[in-house]
């Protein structure tokens, strides 16, 4: 079998059962590349979830996953957890911690670190990510979009290897939303790790993203970049819906849907 590469997430042959029903198909890409995000879309039901879950180590999956060169199967529970961080698509409920506290928790979760060490490190995180004044709030009194980002702080705090990101514009408003892909980018590229996340509002999909993995019913529809895959056949195929696709002044991709594909037509 041929080695993991260091610097990609590998993901061959994935297949997920709920019971006897088969709901992930096989499911192999292309090598996903540390430095950059991908965007997993897909309708309702498609398996979105179950892909990142899978991944992720938490649903028992059939297939092989190699990360940063390694096969994350043969890793433990926590080495596993350390490497890939996964976000939830409904975060757990707030604790009355402060966001510090649940960031330095977060940080001494996977690893032995001294309380200043995880200290320091997780006011740095929620600086880099514009954040710092919420250091002393506690998290059962912020608002959606806040414990968002401090999720991703505390995902972010760990140092993984991947980000695995299930909705995480879901609670946000239109502002935040943007933000929130921005940080995402940023930090994958200067971290160089594998990202990965579910949206489900496509046109931000397409216009901060680097690449997109289109599926439907549990199989792989098209991977590649956003540019090069994203048609009207693919998102016909994908969502039942007829688009058009403009290209605004800055070269970004927009969609706009002129109506529903009919079973028949
Ligand atoms: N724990 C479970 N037990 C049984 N079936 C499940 C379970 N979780 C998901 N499913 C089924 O597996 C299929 C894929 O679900 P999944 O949540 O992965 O889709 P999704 O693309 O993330 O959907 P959405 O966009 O609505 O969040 C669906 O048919 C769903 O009903």
């Amino acid at each position: 079998m041929e080695e993991c590469q260091t610097n990609q997430l590998e993901v061959n042959g994935l297949s997920v059962h709920y019971g006897r029903r088969k709901v992930l198909h096989d499911m192999t890409l292309a090598p996903m590349r540390a430095g950059r995000v991908t965007a997993l879309l897909g309708p309702n039901g498609s398996g979105k979830s179950t892909f990142m879950r899978g991944v992720a180590g938490l649903t028992r999956a059939e297939g092989r996953i190699c990360l940063a060169g390694q096969d994350l199967a043969k890793l433990g529970v926590g080495e596993r957890a350390r490497l890939a961080a996964y976000l939830p698509q409904s975060l757990p409920p707030a604790v009355h911690l402060q966001v510090i506290e649940a960031v330095m928790v977060a940080r001494r979760a996977g690893e032995a670190v001294s309380a200043e060490m995880a200290l320091r490190e997780s006011t740095d995180v929620l600086e880099e990510l514009g954040i710092g004044k919420l250091a002393l709030r506690y998290m059962d009194e912020l608002s959606g979009g806040q414990r968002q980002m401090v999720g991703l702080a505390q995902a972010l705090v760990r140092r993984p290897a991947m980000l695995l990101l299930d909705e995480p514009l879901s609670a946000l408003d239109l502002r935040y939303q943007f933000a929130v892909m921005d940080v995402v980018r940023r930090e994958t590229r200067k971290r160089n790790i594998v990202t990965l996340l579910v949206v489900h509002d496509l046109n931000i999909a397409l216009q901060r993203a680097h690449d997109v993995v289109y599926m439907r019913d549990g199989q792989l529809v098209a991977q590649g970049g956003v540019m090069a895959v994203t048609t009207p056949e693919v998102l016909g195929k994908v969502y039942g819906v007829q688009t058009r696709l403009e290209v605004c002044p800055r070269g970004l991709p927009h969609v706009l849907v002129d109506g529903i594909i009919e079973e028949n037509e």
